[in-house]
């Protein structure tokens, strides 16, 4: 065990993670966006003539700052997983370029059993935060953070349905997020799943580009996005996805898989 292993995880509050420059590819954006869920008829997503770059693939590229936080010990990479996540778009994506990122620990809540590790990364295009929630890190004396969000009481104003592919994480991995858990059936099985499972930010960005058509929004023109990963997705899982908002400044959504809720508390805003 290395001395930052054995650092409680409070004491990673406010701990820098660095600066990266991550360069991308007019290529790179297509295959995320083929990755996430877009068709070839998603003219704007998929031919380089017309491309706009989707906002999410910036989480993509920014992966090494949880990663960082992962390396540097705070957690045990075999068993933590994505809880939830947070962007907001400051400036749409240049089609292909560096990108300057910061990252530091946010915050560390305690949630008894596990920790929940908020990792903030800052650039000049957009603002995000990951948590990641760490069985095992948690009863340092910590504060409990956040409670579960709520689903809303009124009926929804939309039900959508977006299917994932059977060989979607193993497409998507290729992006960046290399984590064996979504590709090594041993490495799942540590992690507590039967197989594995799709990533979070893949599930998130594939139902945001649902969200986005149901509204008549261009999915390019995201503002802000946030949501909770509530249980796994399996590659092949079809999502039932249920919107509440009457256009797309401000859409509320989550989505289950048969009866198993996935994502919870989602909120989309695009403009
Ligand atoms: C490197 C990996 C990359 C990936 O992409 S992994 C793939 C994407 N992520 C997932 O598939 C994770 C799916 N989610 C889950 O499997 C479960 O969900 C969890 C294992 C994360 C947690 O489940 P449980 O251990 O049963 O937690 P609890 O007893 O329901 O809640 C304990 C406290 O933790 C908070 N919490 C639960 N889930 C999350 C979450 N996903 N993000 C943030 N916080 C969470 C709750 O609110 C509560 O705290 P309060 O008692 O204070 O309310």
């Amino acid at each position: 065990m290395t001395a930052e292993t054995a650092r409680p995880a409070g004491e990673w509050r406010g701990v820098e993670l660095g600066s990266r420059v991550v360069d991308y590819t007019e290529r790179d954006a297509i295959l995320y966006a083929l990755a996430v869920g877009a068709a070839a008829a998603d003219l704007d997503l998929v031919f380089e003539e017309r491309l706009r770059v989707l906002p999410t693939f910036a989480l993509t590229l920014a992966q090494w700052a949880p990663d960082a936080l992962g390396t540097r010990g705070a957690f045990d990479t075999r068993t933590a997983v994505h809880g939830s996540q947070r962007l907001e778009v400051l400036a749409p994506l240049p089609r292909s370029g560096s990108l300057a990122m910061t990252a530091s620990v946010a915050e560390v809540w305690d949630k008894g059993s596990a920790a929940i590790f908020e990792v903030a990364v800052e650039s000049d295009y957009f603002v995000a935060t990951w948590a990641l929630f760490a069985p095992g890190c948690g009863g340092f004396g910590g504060e409990r953070g956040p409670s579960s969000p709520r689903r809303p009481e009124a009926a929804a104003d939309h039900r959508l349905d977006v299917a994932t592919a059977p060989n979607q994480a193993a497409l998507y991995r290729l992006l960046g997020d290399r984590h064996h858990m979504h590709i090594d059936p041993a490495a799942a099985e540590a992690a507590g799943q039967p197989r594995p499972f799709l990533h979070g930010l893949c599930a998130l960005a594939g139902t945001t580009l649902a969200v986005a058509r149901r509204y008549g929004a261009h999915p390019a023109d995201l503002r802000r996005l946030e949501g909770r990963f509530a249980a796994p997705v399996f590659p092949g899982d079809r999502l039932s996805v249920e919107c509440w908002g009457a256009d797309a400044s401000a859409v509320a959504f989550g989505a289950a898989v048969a009866e198993r809720a996935v994502l919870t508390g989602g909120t989309v805003s695009f403009g």
